[in-house]
């Protein structure tokens, strides 16, 4: 049997120990990308790690729900995820586009609004935007759909490439009415009013859930942090996890975490010992 880990606060032991004693009523929400898929320079090759379906397929016949809450569009969190048809993940749902859109392994289905007017507007201004600043070489757009990403993991120096682009791509956002959000070297330029915290609040709702783990391992999963703890103020357990890397440290969402694992293969091998730990309903 995997070792469970011990959470350093005592908000995040009590979560543990009721996820523990109450999986029919838990749910188990995960973000994408450095949580469940370790961070490479394409973003297209993003892929779980390969003890990651296993173990969840395992866990969640166990519990309320699991849920993958990402910034990427569900579609592609589907199809890189390889999530559709794994057995033990039948009920699996995914929340994409910071929960602007939802796929569910039950029914297949996925929904997805119209674009916010103003992303088309920031796709035709970009590339000249980008000229004009001077972009540093390997800088690249990953247009989402629903959002337009900026990345600079690849310029040579991707953190310079971030604070030079950082100022003027909020300017941009925000002359379209539209939200930047800051990532692990990526500029994402989306729709204000939906984040991964009222996406969280909404599923959890509709699921009447009890107990809750989230993990993650950027800034964008700060609001769901900030969900968790305002239903711990309610008196519902929650257990907040961190997918760390120590390369490459969030600490924004590191401090406030009751449990910092390392990276994909830490939360895996956390979702196997929690399904070994965890009675069948
Ligand atoms: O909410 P998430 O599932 O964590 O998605 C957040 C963003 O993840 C992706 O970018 C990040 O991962 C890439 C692949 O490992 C990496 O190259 C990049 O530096 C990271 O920022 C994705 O490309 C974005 O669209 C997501 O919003």
């Amino acid at each position: 049997m995997g070792t469970l880990p011990v959470p350093v606060t005592a908000a995040g032991r009590t979560g543990l120990d009721a996820l523990l004693a109450r999986p029919s009523d838990s749910v188990v929400a995960l973000d994408f990308d450095g949580t469940l898929a370790p961070i490479v320079a394409d973003p297209t090759q993003s892929r779980p790690h390969p003890a990651v379906l296993p173990a969840l397929a395992q866990l969640a016949p166990k519990l309320r729900a699991v849920v993958v809450i990402t910034g990427r569009p569900a579609e592609t969190a589907v199809a890189y995820g390889g999530f559709e048809g794994v057995a033990g993940l039948e009920h699996l749902t995914v929340l994409g586009a910071y929960g602007a859109e939802r796929w569910d392994a039950a029914t297949a289905r996925l929904s997805s609004p119209p674009p916010h007017p103003g992303i088309d507007r920031v796709r035709a201004e970009l590339p000249d935007l980008l000229r004009r600043l001077e972009a540093p070489e390997g800088t690249r757009v990953e247009d989402k759909g629903h959002a337009l990403a900026v990345h600079t993991r690849r310029a040579v120096d991707p953190a310079r490439a971030y604070r030079w682009l950082r100022e003027p791509l909020a300017d941009l956002a925000a002359r379209h009415e539209l939200h930047l959000e800051p990532g692990r070297f990526v500029l994402e330029i989306r729709p204000a009013g939906m984040d991964k915290g009222t996406a969280l609040t909404a599923f959890l709702d509709e699921c009447d859930a009890g107990p809750v783990l989230y993990a993650g391992d950027d800034l964008g999963d700060l609001a769901a942090f900030d969900a968790v703890e305002e239903r711990r103020r309610t008196g519902e357990p929650g257990l907040l996890v961190c997918s760390g890397d120590p390369d490459e440290q969030v600490t924004a969402l590191q401090d406030r975490a009751d449990l910092v694992v390392q990276g994909p293969e830490g939360v895996a091998e956390l979702l196997t010992a929690l399904a070994e730990r965890t009675r069948e309903p």
